[in-house]
């Protein structure tokens, strides 16, 4: 969490004047528009990816795509929003990548350069160079691939793709990220002998993503057995086949739904999220209950979700391995509540954008909390806070955790409230439109 505290531009978080009473369209998600553009490179035909996120991440994955050949063009959704048009070819080097500080982008994309004729190299932001890769890249090395890493198991490094893969079986440590399942998943179905991946961790954070990469290899057309269907546990398989172009509408984030959420709650308002699909394998999804469980209530309907909070917030113990992404969130929530939390099964969080449960404890701190790191989690006592600089560490969910906060405390000044940008660029507009009561943005019918 070192080497954010550069940025000193600071955002004065708005205190909630009322209870919120919004709709808030929340933009596509991060996880399914950067799977999307993966398996769209890997199709025989053409696709559409429509209302996808437009965010640094996803820019990233596509600019990365573009880099080894494949076409994507940018066009006006009819129906709102964008639609992309992604032309797979034939994937070549030399390229060089910039993955930024996107997880989907230096796990994914490995594979899909070892399919690729010719040398792509993966740079990144200083924290992407220390972010694990091992996984990805210990297993394309015993599938065949040649990489130069220079030993380390992270960035930067060279993917020497020859234009094909071996593939075969492979066994792979995914303790410190499913992303390194998902990744090798995602480009399996065009390895020659397919894939039998044998996850060896201890524990493997994040199932619904590996679901979602699932669900999401099906649709395109794939053969998968996973434990998900009741088969040998730990266990993925995919046969080698051709993918098939979709036409694909991507979900709202719902993991990016959580601080508008948060907001229900904690004003005791109300917030509606339109779109919030009835099934989705998005970890967001768990929000209902979670937050349910935190004192709110919610109703689905054809219009959406919509979250009331219930006037008290409650402190919650859960174990969140399943949902990490959401931990930043609800830590905040957590520090507002009348009663203890203890949020568990979250270790794997210090490998992510920043080490989040250090940076979460430090800052909550910093404006008189009562959080400790726990081995795998945080405990937060709630006390009265005082406003302060939240740090954010090129961290989105540090800032839109910090924005949750500002609600109930004067003077949360959020420093590099722009590195929401990573998943959310539209991020401040829509937290003080949501404050004023705004309409819906345009884009979204
Ligand atoms: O596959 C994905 O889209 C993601 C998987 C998760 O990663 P970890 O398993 O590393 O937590 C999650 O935290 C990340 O935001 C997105
Ligand atoms: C962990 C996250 O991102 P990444 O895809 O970079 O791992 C996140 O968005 O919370």
């Amino acid at each position: 969490m070192s080497d954010s505290t550069a940025q000193t531009t600071l955002w004065p978080a708005p205190t909630a004047p009322r209870a919120v009473d919004a709709t808030v369209t929340v933009p596509g998600s991060k996880s399914v528009t950067n799977r999307a553009l993966v398996l769209a490179a890997h199709s025989t035909e053409p696709g559409w990816l429509r209302r996808p996120l437009r965010s640094r991440d996803t820019v990233l994955m596509a600019d990365a795509l573009r880099a080894m050949g494949v076409q994507i063009e940018e066009t006006v959704n009819p129906a709102g929003g964008e639609a992309w048009r992604i032309i797979p070819t034939g994937l070549h080097g030399p390229a060089t990548i910039d993955v930024g500080n996107a997880g989907t982008v230096m796990r994914f994309l490995p594979p899909v350069a070892a399919l690729a004729d010719g040398p792509v190299r993966f740079r990144g932001d200083a924290r992407a160079y220390e972010r694990p890769l091992h996984g990805v890249i210990d297993a394309l090395r015993a599938l065949g691939a040649r990489i130069d890493d220079e030993g380390r198991g992270a960035l930067p490094l060279t993917v020497n793709g020859a234009g094909s893969l071996a593939g075969g079986s492979v066994s792979v440590d995914a303790s410190d990220s499913s992303q390194f399942v998902s990744a090798l998943l995602l480009s399996a179905p065009r390895f020659n002998q397919g894939l039998e991946l044998r996850h060896t961790g201890r524990t493997l954070p994040s199932l619904p993503h590996i679901r979602m990469t699932v669900d999401m290899l099906r649709k395109a057309g794939a053969k998968v057995d996973a434990p998900q269907d009741g088969g040998e546990s730990n266990v993925w398989r995919v046969a080698p086949s051709a993918l098939l172009g979709r036409d694909l509408t991507v979900e709202p984030d719902l993991s990016n739904a959580a601080p508008f959420l948060a907001a229900a709650l904690v004003t005791g308002g109300r917030v509606t999220i339109p779109g919030w699909p009835r099934r989705t394998t998005q970890p967001g999804d768990a929000l209902r209950t979670l937050f349910t469980a935190m004192g709110g209530s919610y109703e689905l309907t054809d219009r959406g979700l919509t979250f009331t909070g219930g006037g008290r917030v409650i402190g919650l113990t859960a174990d969140l391995h399943e949902v990490g992404e959401l931990a930043p969130v609800i830590a905040a929530v957590a520090a507002l509540a009348d009663g203890e939390s203890v949020l568990s099964g979250i270790g794997h969080l210090r490998l992510h954008e920043t080490d989040r449960l250090a940076a979460l404890a430090k800052e909550i701190n910093e404006l008189g909390g009562d959080v400790t790191e726990t081995e795998d989690g945080l405990r937060i006592r709630p006390v009265p806070l005082h406003g302060g600089i939240f740090h954010t560490y090129e961290d989105h969910r540090l800032a839109t955790a910090a924005a949750v906060l500002g609600l109930a405390v004067d003077g949360v000044q959020i420093e590099n409230v722009a590195t929401t940008a990573k998943t959310l660029p539209e991020f401040p507009d829509l937290w003080t439109d949501m404050l004023a009561g705004a309409a819906p943005v345009p884009g979204r019918g």
